[in-house]
């Protein structure tokens, strides 16, 4: 199989049908009884064929509403964005097949710790977590360096092409977000050196619960590590946002994916553009899968904010850190909101000349 290495363009879009495995969309306890927000009709939608080859107008506008999206949302869906059905198929089923694998055949991975390239194990990092959370994961890194457990035999195929394809949206994206942000297209992906950015892909599973009719917890809220995550799942809704101060059911669009906002997007544009709070519910009779597949920062570069962001006399709201210990440090907690962007965050007072503190 031939990894693309572009994001096709428009016309060369496959036609849009069904949703992840094609279960057909079921809804979580939450929905029917309301317990959360919204139901997500206000979510932005941006068309990467626009972003990608659109006319000057139609691309100037869509950059525009990209940056809104990041401003006052921190999550979009993307449509148009050349990622086949098929292959999405594809990368969730294996991963299935992967969680349904004997526990022997796993074992080696159950035991890694969080900057291994290979992880699998249940709720966020079972060795420190407060709470329990109903989740299965695995998480593998997959550039600058591509890693994959050798079973099921078909993952390392169909996650290469996944983690190529998927990256180059990503980047497409990325180029589009420092625009929105009135600078060169190139400048987000020089100051992180994204030419060899970090990319991991997580296989989520939720099992279904025992007492179906109550909701619970299956990942707790929480901002991403890096830059931007790309999110699908099989159906089955339970991806909550935040926002302003409430949470809203993620309900894609069908073959869209949802963007996420992440704490290394939050630093390099000095708070701007914010990672959002996000969560998985559970819930209902079907048991849930999401497939992630995220991009930060080179691991070795250190992360801080743009000059260009804190020219208006805000001062700078982060010191600057290495991703890679940004990523350990948050991999390595129980993961809580967004505790570890608070370890950087530059208190007000450090700014204050010493006799005004
Ligand atoms: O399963 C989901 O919808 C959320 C997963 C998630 O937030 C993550 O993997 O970081
Ligand atoms: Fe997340």
């Amino acid at each position: 199989m031939a990894a693309p290495s572009r994001v096709p363009s428009h016309e060369e879009q496959p036609p849009v049908d069904g949703d992840g495995d094609g279960d057909g969309s079921a809804s979580l306890p939450s929905q029917r009884a309301g317990a959360c927000g919204g139901d997500g009709a206000g979510i932005p939608v941006v068309d990467l064929g626009v972003l990608v080859n659109g006319a000057p107008e139609a691309r100037a506008r869509a950059i525009r509403d990209l940056g809104r999206a990041c401003e006052e949302w921190g999550f979009f869906m993307v449509t148009n964005h050349g990622v086949t059905e098929a292959l999405r198929e594809a990368v969730m089923e294996s991963c299935k097949e992967l969680f349904s694998l004997p526990l022997e055949e796993k074992k080696e991975y159950m035991r890694a710790k969080p900057m291994d390239p290979i992880r699998i194990g249940t709720g966020f990092y079972s060795a420190v977590d407060a709470v329990e959370c109903r989740r299965d994961y695995l998480k593998m890194f997959s550039h600058p360096d591509f890693h994959c457990p050798p079973n099921p035999a078909k993952l390392r195929e169909i996650a290469m092409e996944y983690s190529n394809c998927t990256r180059a949206l990503l980047l497409e994206l990325t180029k589009a977000i420092s625009e929105s942000l009135g600078l060169a297209g190139d400048r987000l992906s020089e100051a992180l050196n994204l030419g060899s950015c970090f990319q991991i892909l997580v296989g989520n599973h939720y099992p279904v619960c025992s007492r179906p009719d109550e909701e619970a917890l299956g990942f707790s809220s929480h901002s991403d590590h890096g830059l931007l995550t790309l999110l699908f799942q099989n159906g089955v809704d339970g991806l909550q946002v935040k926002h302003d101060g409430e949470w809203v059911l993620a309900k894609p669009l069908p073959g869209s994916f949802f963007v996420i906002a992440g704490d290394q997007l939050e630093i390099v544009t000095n708070g701007r553009y914010r990672g959002v709070l996000h969560r998985a519910m559970v819930g209902g009779r079907q048991s849930r899968m999401s497939f992630v597949s995220l991009i930060g920062p080179c691991l070795d570069t250190v992360v801080a904010p743009l000059p260009e962001m804190a020219a208006d006399g805000r001062g700078l709201e982060f010191r600057g850190i290495r991703y890679r210990d940004y990523m350990e440090m948050q991999q390595s907690k129980a993961i809580d909101e967004k505790t570890a962007l608070d370890v950087v965050r530059v208190q007000r007072q450090e700014c204050l000349p010493s006799y005004e503190k």
